[in-house]
Formats: C-alpha cells, structure tokens, sequence
C-alpha cells in the first residue's frame, strides 16, 4: 500500500493550496480531485463568474459610451461571451496542472495526483476510486477539501436547464429573454448584475426582506439597487416564492407579498441562488468519529475532533470565499509540521461584491459594529470629491471609513463602492492587522490621481486637516462619532 505524509482530499482553491504548502515542507503528498482540478474557486463558481462579471461590464460600457456618440454596438452571441468564459476557466485549469506536473519534474518527486472519489475507510486510510477500479492509500494525516455546492429548495423544479443553480448557467445556449433569481444575496446580485449588464434579458430578482444583499448597509445597498432597477432588474421585495414549476418549457412562479397579496410570473428561466451547503456526506466521517452538527463538521481551527484529520475551505461550512479556503489550507499544513507564524483570524478579510459598482470591504461595516455594541466614528467621502473619479466621468459611489471612538481611532473597517474600489482596500487591511490608527493612512504619499486619495482624505477629515471640509461640503462629505446608534457630526 503506497504510504503519505499527508492525504488531500479535493483540488479546490483550499486542498490545492494546502498540497502546495505540505511540499514546502519537503512531505510526501497525495492530492485526490473526482472532477476538475480548481474545484469551484474556478470552475462554475468564483473564476467563471469573474469572468462573465468582467465582459458584460466591457459590454455594459460599450452600449453607454455607444449611446453618448450615437454609434450602434454589435449584438453579441450568449455562445460567443460563454465560449470565451469556458477558454478563460481552461487556461486556470492547465496552469494549475502544469504546475503540479512540473512540480514533481523538478526533481522532488513528492506530489502524487489520483483522479477518482475519496472515501475515509479509517483515520488513516483512504480508498480512492477511479475509473481503473477502487485503490486504497494509508497516510499520516488527511486533508478534507471537499468543498459545498448550491443549496436546493426541495419544492423547486431545479433541472440544471430551465431551472438552475449556479452550477448550470453554462448548460444555458441563448441569452434568456427573461429569468427570475431566486435569493438576493452575493451569487443573485452578481449575476443580476451580470445578465443586466448585457441588456438582453428581464431580470426579476426574488428578495425575501427589505432589501438586497441583508448583511450589508443600507447607504451600500442603496446605490447597487438603484443601478439594477435603472437597468430595468424587478426586485420583489417582501415575497415568498410559494409556487416554482416549469410549463411548456418555461417558468411559471407564485409569490405571496408580506401584505398576504399573491401574484403570478411567466419567466423563460430560472436561478436559483440560496446558499451553499459543505460537501461531508459519503466521505465516511462519521463511521470514524469525526463530529458533525447540524451545520457541518465541527472544527477547532480547522483540526477535527480526529487528531489528525483536519478540514478546510467550504467544507467547514462558515465563511466560503477563496482566500479564506486558501489561508486555511496552509494553515492546517503549518498546524501539522511547525508553528504557523499567523494566527488564523476571520475579522479582517477583504472582499469583493462584482457588482455595478464594484463592492469592496474590509473588516466591520456599521451593522457589524452596531450588532457588538462598539461605538466608533464614520467618516463617508463620495467619489464627486475625488480627482481620478471625475477623470474617469464616473462619479457614481463613495468610500466609508470606521474607527475606534477615542484619540487612537484604530481603524475599524473600510467599504468602498465605486469604479475600482476593489484596489482601495488593501492599505487599510494592512492597517487593520498591524492594529494601526489613521495617522500613517494620512500621511502616506499616494499616487495622483487616484481612488485610493479618497480614503486618505477620510483619513485626514477624522484628524480634522482635510483639504475638502466636511462642514461645507454637506452633501458629499460627513464625520460623526456612533453611539449607542445615534449620529452626531464631529466638529473640529
Ligand atoms: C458562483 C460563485 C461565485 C463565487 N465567487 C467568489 C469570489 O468572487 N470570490 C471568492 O473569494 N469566492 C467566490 N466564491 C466562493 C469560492 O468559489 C469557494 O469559497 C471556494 O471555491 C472554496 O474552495 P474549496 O477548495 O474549499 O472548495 P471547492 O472549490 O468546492 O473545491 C472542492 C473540490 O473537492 C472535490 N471533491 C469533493 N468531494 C470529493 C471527494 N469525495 N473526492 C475527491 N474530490 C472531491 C470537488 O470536485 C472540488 O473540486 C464563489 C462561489 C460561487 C459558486
Ligand atoms: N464576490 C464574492 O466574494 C462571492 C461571490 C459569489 C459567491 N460568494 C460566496 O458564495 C457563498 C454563497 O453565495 P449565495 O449567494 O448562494 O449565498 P448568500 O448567503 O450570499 O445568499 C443567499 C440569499 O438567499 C436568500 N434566501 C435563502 N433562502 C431563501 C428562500 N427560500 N427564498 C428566497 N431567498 C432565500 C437569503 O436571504 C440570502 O439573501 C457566499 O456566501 C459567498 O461566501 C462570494
């Protein structure tokens, strides 16, 4: 029986990076994938939908500037946009093969790759199987990086065609000239943005609350609705999808409003978008005692109740992006062979929401601070203050700061919603995990022009020495102290 250092369990974002640190430590590695190596993080998840994200916004740009100097832009194939988002997912896939591949031809020979189904057979044993028949393969520890998959509501008809979940938009050959989205959160509002952004569809985005995106705040939410509404997106707001089924080919859905009111919608597709659930069925876990709960494996930073069995990414079903499966593979790596060097903390995780604009935070957003009771100071600055912004004639968006309530102001967390947003975040996250006040934000010499000035400026307006002065500028600029949830400006 061929025998490893340690056994990873699925080539996502999170067991890739954990294989990639175990060779650091010159370990014998075996890394199992069932399907396509980069799992969801580039297959019918976090690449592709970049991807489809990036060329409708290019198109979406197009039509507007096309409009302004009144020229007519192409139509474009949903075969040709899909085509190019399957090349874009491919050229991901063989780099991160080849990599493999040439990792064990540089002469360390420590990577072992297996196509097929893992199976835990003890705390030590694991069965793969492949398309040759069933191995088994016994290592010192395993990995579990199985990652999740979309949510199924079990009243919905999801067929992967006409009604589907994420994992089916490319089963999809014509634009839709119509389709519901059912659940407003990061995967609804991304593809809403999206299937707007090219124009060819009627979007209806189905929204249990209020409003979208419920775990973000409402000056954030405000702007990213009013731009899907002005691309003509139908947000039923307050409803309960109490009926879906698929008639002639088509959708046919019921709602019922919070008023009791019911109404009825033909639509030619549907996505479903509800959440994900962690892939730790069949793995054989129970059977060799590792806990579950009701939400998945329970983990204490990322080593199971079974001492050497140790999980990561989406399959610890808490927080589901990328980076943080990424992070926590290698730290369940440093965890086995050395001390990790980081401790592994959730609070100060930069995002990215790929809508219109882009959404980009890091560390608290006021609902956050407000749910743990800290009071802190908010300093908002829309992009109309800021040089490159009217460079770029688009001044749609702004950039909110949150410290600490006292001389140190630490800062507490950033959002940025605007044209390149996503590049503003990095200096503050740096702040934040360096336990830093706003002192070194403002006095760092950044480009011009730049976005990232912007916060720079909130920076300053909290120090009192802003160039652009709060107490004039009203409408575009504020500085208030939080506490206990009531507002008051600070006046220097
Ligand atoms: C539409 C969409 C958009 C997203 N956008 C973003 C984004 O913009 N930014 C971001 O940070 N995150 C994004 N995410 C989330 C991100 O994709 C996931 O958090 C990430 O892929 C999780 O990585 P993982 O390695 O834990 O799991 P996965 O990527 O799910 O990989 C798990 C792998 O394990 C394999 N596997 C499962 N069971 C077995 C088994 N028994 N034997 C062998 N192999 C097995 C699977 O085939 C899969 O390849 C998005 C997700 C979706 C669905
Ligand atoms: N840009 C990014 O970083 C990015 C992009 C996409 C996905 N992701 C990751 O993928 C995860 C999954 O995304 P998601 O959008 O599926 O989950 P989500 O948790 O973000 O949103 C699910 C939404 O569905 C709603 N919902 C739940 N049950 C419903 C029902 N019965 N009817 C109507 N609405 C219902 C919820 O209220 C919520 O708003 C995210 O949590 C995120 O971590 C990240």
């Amino acid at each position: 029986m061929n025998k490893f250092d340690v056994c990873v369990i699925g080539a996502g974002p999170s067991g890739y990076a954990a294989a990639m640190r175990a060779l650091d430590f010159k370990k014998k590695v075996i890394l199992i994938e069932r399907n396509q190596v980069g799992g969801a993080g580039v297959h019918d998840g976090a690449l592709s939908s970049k991807t489809w994200w990036e060329l409708s916004r290019d198109y979406f740009t197009l039509r507007k500037h096309g409009k302004a100097f009144n020229f007519k832009v192409p139509e474009i194939p949903f075969q040709k946009v899909k085509a190019e988002v399957l090349k874009a997912t491919s050229e991901r896939k063989d780099l991160l093969e080849f990599h493999m591949t040439s990792m064990n031809n540089n002469g360390q020979d420590l990577l072992t790759f297996k196509r097929g189904e893992a199976k835990l057979l003890s705390k030590n044993n694991v069965e793969i199987l492949g398309d040759n028949g069933a191995e088994v393969i016994e290592a010192d520890n395993i990995i579990l990086a199985t990652g999740s998959r979309p949510r199924k509501l079990p009243n919905l008809p999801i067929d992967e065609k006409i009604v589907v979940t994420s994992d089916g938009i490319h089963n999809w050959t014509e634009w839709p000239k119509s389709m519901v989205i059912v659940g407003a959160g990061v995967i609804g509002c991304e593809f809403a943005t999206i299937f707007s952004n090219f124009g060819k569809t009627q979007v209806n985005l189905i929204d249990k609350g209020e409003r979208i995106l419920p775990f973000e705040d409402g000056d954030v939410v405000d702007v990213i609705e009013n731009n899907l509404e002005e691309k003509h997106v139908l947000v039923h707001r307050n409803s309960k999808l109490i009926d879906m089924k698929i008639v002639n080919g088509e959708v046919e859905y019921e709602l019922e409003y919070d008023n009791g009111e019911k109404k009825k919608f033909q639509v030619e597709k549907a996505l479903v978008s509800v959440g994900r659930i962690p892939n730790y069925e069949n793995l054989g876990l129970q059977e060799i005692g590792v806990e579950i709960d009701a939400r998945g494996i329970i983990d204490d930073l990322t080593q199971t109740s079974v001492s050497n069995i140790y999980a990561v990414g989406d399959i610890t079903a808490d927080i589901a992006l990328v980076n943080v499966g990424e992070l926590e593979g290698r730290y369940a790596i440093e965890r086995i062979y050395g001390k990790p060097l980081h401790k592994l903390i959730y609070e100060n995780i930069s995002t990215i929401m790929f809508l219109a604009p882009e959404v980009a935070g890091v560390g608290f957003n006021e609902i956050q601070a407000k749910q743990k009771g800290i009071n802190y100071k908010v300093t908002s600055l829309r992009y109309s203050n800021i040089s490159r912004a009217t460079a770029m004639r688009n001044t749609q968006g702004f950039i909110k700061l949150l410290v600490t309530n006292d001389d140190k102001m630490k800062i507490l967390g950033m959002r940025v919603v605007g044209e390149h947003a996503s590049s503003a975040i990095q200096a503050v996250a740096l702040l934040i995990s360096m336990d830093k006040g706003v002192e070194e934000l403002a006095e760092l010499i950044h480009p011009h022009p730049s976005i990232i000035e912007g916060i720079q400026e909130c920076a300053r307006m909290l120090l009192g020495k802003s160039m652009l002065k709060p107490t004039v500028l009203l409408e575009s600029m504020a500085c208030k102290t939080c506490v206990g949830g009531v507002y008051e400006n600070i006046i220097y």
